[in-house]
C-alpha cells in the first residue's frame, strides 16, 4: 500500500470547492512535491491528509490509516511529521522549551543530529527568531522523532540558499533511508531540485503528476537577450518559442525547443548578455497545461 494514497478527496468551505475529486498516491521512499499558485487547494488537502479539517467526500489513506477514521490516525501520528505553512508559535518560549513540549509528545532520537544541520539559537525566545531560524526550528521539530512520513507546507521559505542546500540533501538522504516526504510549494525551483514526482493542482483540481524530468522539459525555459540591434520575433522564426516580448535591444521569451537549434541561431546575431531562468509557475501551467484545466 502507498505511504500516502488519496482517493476522490474533495472539500467544500460554502461556495469554494477547494479540492475537487483528487486522486493520486505517494509511494514509500519517494519525495513528492504539491505544487500550485496561491489558493489551488494545497493546504487543504495537507489539512484533510493531517485530520485537521474532514473531507467533504472522497477521503484518503495515510500509512494505512482512512483520514476519517480519527482513532486509525490518532494511532499512526506519532509516524508522521508535520511542518506548517506559518507555524503558530509561542513567541515567549525559547527554542529549546518548543523542542522539549514536542519531545514529550512524540519523543526526540534525532534531535542533536538535526540540530548539527539546521541552527535555530536554541536559548532565545521565539518571538526574537528571524524567519529562517523559526523555519529551521520547525524543521527540526517535524523530523526529531525520526517519523516515517513528514508532510510540509512551502518548507524552504525563509532559508537562505546554504540552509536551503543542506536541507535538500538532508531530504534526499531520508528518501533514501526510505523515508516518504510530501511537501507543498508554488514554487517551481524548489520542487525541482529535491523532488522525484510533482503533482501539479489548480483550482482545486489535480491537472497531472508527473516525474520533475518530464516537467521540466515540458516547461522550457526563460530566456532573456540583449544584442545590440534589436532582435524581432521574425529574427528567431524557431520551433519552441512562446510569449515573446521585446523591449528595446532586450528579448524575453519562454523556449521549450532544441538549444542546439537555439544556440545556432544566436551565432548570426551579435550577443551582449543571455539569462537563463525557469520559468514562472503560472506559465507552466498556462502553456503547456493549457486553459482546459480552466484558468
Ligand atoms: N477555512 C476556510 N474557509 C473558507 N475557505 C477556505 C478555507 N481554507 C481555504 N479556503 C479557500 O479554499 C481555496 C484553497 O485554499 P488553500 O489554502 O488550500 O490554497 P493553497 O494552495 O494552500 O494556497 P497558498 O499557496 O496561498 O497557501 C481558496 O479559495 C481559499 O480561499
Amino acid at each position: 500500500m502507498a505511504t500516502v494514497e488519496v482517493q476522490g478527496l474533495t472539500k467544500r468551505y460554502g461556495e469554494t470547492l477547494a479540492n475537487d475529486h483528487l486522486e493520486f498516491a505517494v509511494e514509500r521512499g519517494e519525495i513528492f512535491g504539491y505544487l500550485g499558485p496561491n489558493g489551488s487547494g494545497k493546504s487543504t488537502t495537507i489539512r484533510q491528509l493531517l485530520g485537521f479539517h474532514a473531507p467533504t467526500e472522497g477521503t484518503a489513506t495515510v500509512l494505512g490509516a482512512d483520514v476519517r477514521d480519527e482513532a486509525a490516525l490518532q494511532s499512526v501520528k506519532d509516524r508522521i511529521g508535520f511542518l506548517p505553512g506559518e507555524p503558530a508559535f509561542d513567541g515567549s518560549v525559547t527554542g529549546a522549551e518548543f523542542l522539549d513540549y514536542h519531545a514529550r509528545l512524540k519523543g526526540d532520537p534525532r534531535r542533536e543530529e538535526l540540530l548539527g544541520l539546521f541552527t535555530p539559537p536554541l536559548d532565545r525566545k521565539i518571538r526574537e527568531y528571524s524567519t529562517g531560524n523559526k523555519q529551521m526550528l520547525g524543521i527540526v521539530q517535524a523530523f526529531m522523532h525520526d517519523p516515517d512520513l513528514v508532510v510540509m507546507d512551502e518548507p524552504t521559505s525563509g532559508l537562505d540558499p546554504l540552509k536551503q542546500e543542506a536541507f535538500n540533501r538532508f531530504l534526499r538522504g531520508e528518501r533514501d533511508d526510505g523515508k516518504t516526504v510530501f511537501f507543498s510549494s508554488h514554487v517551481l525551483g524548489e520542487v525541482r531540485r529535491v523532488c522525484d514526482r510533482v503533482g501539479i493542482i489548480r483550482q482545486g483540481r489535480l491537472i497531472t503528476v508527473e516525474n520533475v524530468e518530464e516537467l521540466l522539459q515540458r516547461g522550457g525555459k526563460r530566456i532573456r537577450i540583449h544584442t545590440d540591434t534589436p532582435l524581432r520575433a521574425a529574427d528567431l522564426d524557431l520551433d519552441g518559442i512562446v510569449e515573446f516580448e521585446t523591449e528595446g535591444r532586450e528579448v524575453q521569451f519562454t523556449f521549450t525547443g532544441d538549444y542546439d537549434v537555439l544556440f545556432d541561431e544566436l551565432t548570426t546575431h551579435h550577443v551582449i548578455d543571455v539569462e537563463i531562468e525557469e520559468p514562472p509557475i503560472e506559465e507552466v501551467f498556462l502553456h503547456f497545461y493549457g486553459d482546459e484545466h480552466g484558468t
